[in-house]
């Protein structure tokens, strides 16, 4: 690897270089690659230039990575503890030497630099204007600066976006409009690509050149700004591979990137604001692979123990475990930076010498709040650390030290949560807590030569998908007032952004680009992205922390003082406060005002109270400032509920002793002596009188009273019995109504049974055209000689034959009447042996009336077969009546059967065939019954057979 490519992604290089201009390394051809490559090979002093067209490999990242750290001990070694002040004056806020009893949090690695913010006391590292060195603050800040800043770009709502064209000495395929924001595809290669219709673009800005001071002035100052002003910020370089994103971020020794820049400015801001104090913590990691790791961490723990996300949606997000540093100066930035850089996965490319082959973030927490000074400052700090300040002699604030106030849980203890200990509402001075997020996106890139880099490039590409797709999401929910899903979680980089993306935070995105005419199509893809990410609406707010715990220990206190001195003025005898009409009169108002004031406060801790309790987890949820997380949820549960429990009981005392205060007598304060005593006798008299009406009742009411209510109650008594025993006697009867009720109804339910029975044995008669409307003289077939036997024989004989497909509902019916015309008389042989074989004799038809009772009894059946049908053969039996053009009844196996089991009923006490009558009839028909209906008669084979 050459030393220059070095040095370019080094901020803070021990050896200036200038930079060349740079020439893309074009993708070599599998023939230009030295298998004997290797770091030392790359060692030769080469401009990009020269080495542009030589393909050189680097080891894997992953397992190179901590060779590729070159001082690993001198990067990791702890930042002097005690870092002092060249006049001498203000001391640096100091490093505590050793870290606090139970700091240790067991999810954390071991404190490679004392600057983990878990080891330090929050209150001793922070950062004023007192305390920042002349040399950390950046020299370009200047009044007319300060007023350009006020055209903050990061204000309104809307992403800002803008282009930078990385310099070439070759071809440029995109012109810059400058002026206007635009750029545009040079019209000769807008004709000769066809990778998009669009060719021009516009955005807030569009840059060129290698300085990267303007850059930094007009895409990010005004963003870390507002994170100094306690607004969310994000600034993130996307582009093709080689494009210039880490250059733009990062930047080399000559061109300091935006983080070294912003970090300057970070503490210019401070120097210019005596007003507050600030904590600086900053954390730095990156993804590869879709993983996340710490690189402030040592290397192999940080693989060991991968970063996990955790959080709710679009809230803020927890990272652990992630090392916080605590920074107090540039020196400390350059140090934490240094160490980060070291341990992030670069790689030689076709494209980049030095490609990063993961997504960088640069986090600082900027927490601040007003600087205390004065006497209600002493107090607060007295109220809020438990006891009295000392004054630090060096510089005059008030740090209350390791033994301080420091991160107290619900249950009082100082325990450093999760992530460290942050700074403290306190004294009543809220908190504001920003985050500027620096972010170096790996670049998007094609297919390489190297199995290794196009695994990673595989995950790159696909993380920026995603973030492509969210974006879309986003600006199209924002365009069309939609609420359409967005896939954050479809990749750590966007699950990362989320919170930023998700409207709160300014957010400033350089794409830049590589101008040479073969990348094209990858330009356009950075210019589309960036025209979409322009449509993402947004919606910064400022996070503050009130310290409510603070203001109602102080509302307390007052409420305590007032409640003493209206005591004192109470306990005090009246005949000892000789005071004058207008002493009187004033110590009426100012009675009242005591009253006033401790109703006013009253409603306030109420107020703050329930500000902290919809705060809940929502307000600060990545904040262990007020949870213990050594305790388990439960516990955390038990200790809130305890303290609401309390707080509530301090304010219903509160009130009570108020409403007892306002309940008193009103008296004008001028009122006589004589007057005031007279209204105290009779409030005397009047709760004596109550007394005696609560406690006496019983006994005034006297003997003959007494006698009059037994009375009473006696007669009351016997009502109440002989009413019972009406009830107990109608319960009876309405017993005994059920009872008849349900007899009635079984009996209801068999009559409905055998009326369906009798009606279906009438219609199957008329059916057949032998009922008493039926006969020949209305025309209606008579069954005919041959009988049902025969005709069944006939059909199955078809069947077999083919003629019929199947015994259908209906036709065998119809083949009994059929059947008459075949004049096969037979058949009739086939009837049962017992039965009485009547023929009518050829054309003759029966008169069948059928006689229906009323059915009387369970034992007696409804209908009653006259006698002239006594002896008749069974409907199956009788032949069929000859005769044209008579009808088809419609008549089913089943319908026959149920016919056959009417009549048993119904001729009760006759020889009446059973259906055994009709299998031996099967069987006489020699297995014509098709197989398939056997089931048809199916266990009424166990009729009883009559005659058998
Ligand atoms: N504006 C610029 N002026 C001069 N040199 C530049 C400029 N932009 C980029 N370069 C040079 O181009 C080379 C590639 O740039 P850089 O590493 O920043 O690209 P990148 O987009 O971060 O690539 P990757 O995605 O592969 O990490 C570097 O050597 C860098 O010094």
């Amino acid at each position: 690897m050459n030393a220059s490519k070095k040095s370019d992604k080094s901020i803070f290089p021990s050896t200036p270089a200038r930079t060349p201009l740079f020439t893309p390394k074009r993708a070599p051809s599998v023939s230009s690659v030295s298998s004997t490559s290797s770091l030392d090979s790359r060692k030769a002093p080469a401009t990009p230039l020269l080495t542009a067209n030589k393909k050189i490999k680097a080891p894997l990242s992953v397992e190179s990575r901590r060779n590729h750290v070159q001082k690993p001990k001198s990067t990791l070694a702890p930042i002097p503890s005690t870092p002092t002040r060249s006049n001498g004056g203000n001391s640096r806020p100091r490093t505590p030497i050793s870290p606090r009893k139970g700091a240790e949090s067991p999810l954390l690695m071991p404190a490679a630099s004392e600057m983990d913010v878990s080891n330090v006391d929050p209150e001793s590292v922070l950062v004023d204007f007192e305390t920042v060195e002349p040399g950390d603050v950046s020299g370009e800040i200047d009044e007319a600066w300060l007023k350009t800043a006020l055209q903050d770009h990061g204000k309104d709502d809307k992403v800002m976006v803008s282009v930078r064209i990385r310099p070439t000495d070759q071809h440029n395929a995109w012109i810059p409009v400058q002026s206007e924001g635009g750029i545009k595809l040079d019209p000769n290669y807008a004709k000769s690509t066809t990778a998009t219709s669009t060719t021009s673009f516009n955005f807030d800005a569009v840059l060129t050149g290698t300085p990267n001071k303007p850059i930094y002035t007009t895409v990010a100052r005004s963003h870390v700004h507002a994170a100094m002003d306690g607004y969310n910020a994000v600034i993130f370089a996307y582009g093709q591979t080689a494009s210039g994103k880490t250059f733009t971020l990062s930047g080399n020794v000559d061109e300091p990137g935006i983080i070294p820049r912003s970090m300057k400015d970070v503490f210019g801001f401070i120097k210019r604001t005596p007003t507050r104090e600030y904590l600086l913590r900053c954390s730095y990691l990156e993804i590869y692979n879709e993983n996340i790791h710490d690189l402030l961490a040592p290397p192999s723990t940080a693989a060991a123990n991968p970063v996990q996300i955790q959080g709710g949606n679009g809230s803020d997000l927890i990272l652990t475990p992630l090392r916080e540093e605590v920074i107090t100066s540039l020196k400390g930035v350059k140090e934490v930076l240094k160490r980060g850089e070291s341990n992030r996965r670069t790689a030689c490319t076709d494209w980049n010498d030095r490609s990063s082959r993961s997504h960088s973030v640069f986090r600082l927490v900027i927490e601040s709040r007003e600087r205390g000074s004065g006497a209600a400052y002493e107090e607060d700090e007295a109220l809020s650390t438990g006891r009295a300040t000392t004054p630090n002699p060096m510089n005059g604030r008030h740090t209350p030290g390791l033994g301080g106030r420091q991160t107290p849980g619900l249950s009082g203890r100082n325990t450093p949560g999760l992530g460290g200990p942050k700074l403290q509402a306190r004294g009543g001075r809220s908190v504001q807590t920003s985050v500027l997020s620096l972010i170096d996106l790996a670049g998007s890139e094609k297919a390489t030569s190297d199995k290794e880099r196009t695994r990673e490039g595989k995950y790159i590409n696909t993380s920026l998908l995603t973030l492509g797709t969210v974006i879309g999401t986003l600006a199209d929910n924002s365009a069309k007032k939609k609420t359409d899903h967005v896939p954050f979680r479809n990749s750590k980089l966007t699950r990362l952004l989320q919170p930023s993306l998700s409207g709160n935070a300014r957010i400033s995105v350089i794409c830049t680009i590589n101008p040479d005419p073969s990348a094209i199509a990858e330009s356009t893809s950075t210019l589309l992205f960036a025209k979409r990410i322009k449509n993402v609406k947004l919606n910064a707010q400022k996070k503050e922390v009130v310290d409510t715990d603070a203001l109602i220990e102080r509302y307390r206190k007052e409420i305590e003082d007032l409640k003493n001195r209206l005591a004192e003025r109470e306990a005090e005898p009246v005949r000892n406060r000789r005071l004058s009409a207008r002493q009187q009169i004033d110590e009426s108002k100012a009675m009242k005002d005591l009253n006033g004031r401790i109703q006013q406060l009253t409603k306030l801790i109420l107020t703050s109270q329930t500000v902290d309790d919809n705060k809940g987890d929502d307000s600060r949820p990545t904040s262990p400032s007020k949870l213990d997380f050594d305790m388990s949820p439960y516990q955390l549960k038990e200790e809130l509920l305890a303290a609401r429990n309390q707080l509530e009981t301090q304010a219903t005392q509160i009130l009570s002793l108020e409403a007892a205060l306002t309940a008193r007598p009103p008296l004008p304060a001028d009122a006589p002596e004589e007057e005031k005593a007279r209204v105290i006798a009779e409030q005397a008299k009047t709760i004596r009188e109550l007394e005696f009406v609560v406690a006496g009742y019983e006994e005034n009411l006297g003997e003959p009273l007494r006698a009059v209510r037994e009375d009473v109650e006696a007669e009351w008594r016997g009502k109440l019995e002989e009413e019972v025993r009406k009830r107990e006697e109608k319960e009876r009867w309405a017993g005994e109504l059920v009872k008849q009720l349900e007899k009635e109804k079984a009996m209801r339910v068999k009559m409905e049974v055998e009326r369906k029975a009798l009606a279906a044995f009438v219609s199957k008669f008329d059916a057949l055209g032998l009922g008493a409307g039926g006969g020949g003289g209305h025309g209606l077939p008579l069954p005919r000689a041959g009988g049902a036997s025969a005709a069944f024989k006939e059909r199955q004989e078809m069947r077999q034959s083919g003629k019929v497909s199947a015994i259908d509902s209906g036709s065998f019916a119809s083949h009994l009447f059929s059947h008459r015309k075949s004049g096969d008389e037979g058949s009739s042989g086939g009837r049962a042996g017992g039965l009485n074989d009547v023929s009518n004799g050829g054309g003759q038809q029966h008169n069948i009336s059928i006689v229906v009772e009323q059915c009387t009894g369970a034992s007696e059946s409804p209908m009653r077969m006259p006698e002239a049908l006594r002896g008749q053969p069974s409907l199956m039996e009788q032949p069929m009546l000859e005769g044209p053009g008579e009808e088809e009844a419609d008549l089913s196996f089943d319908e026959l059967e149920v016919e056959h089991q009417l009549l048993a009923m119904s001729v009760r006490g006759m020889p009446v065939p059973s259906m055994n009558t009709a299998n031996r009839w099967k069987v006489a028909n020699a297995g014509a019954v098709g197989k398939g209906r056997v089931d048809v008669f199916g266990d009424k084979e166990n009729v009883p057979v009559a005659g058998q």
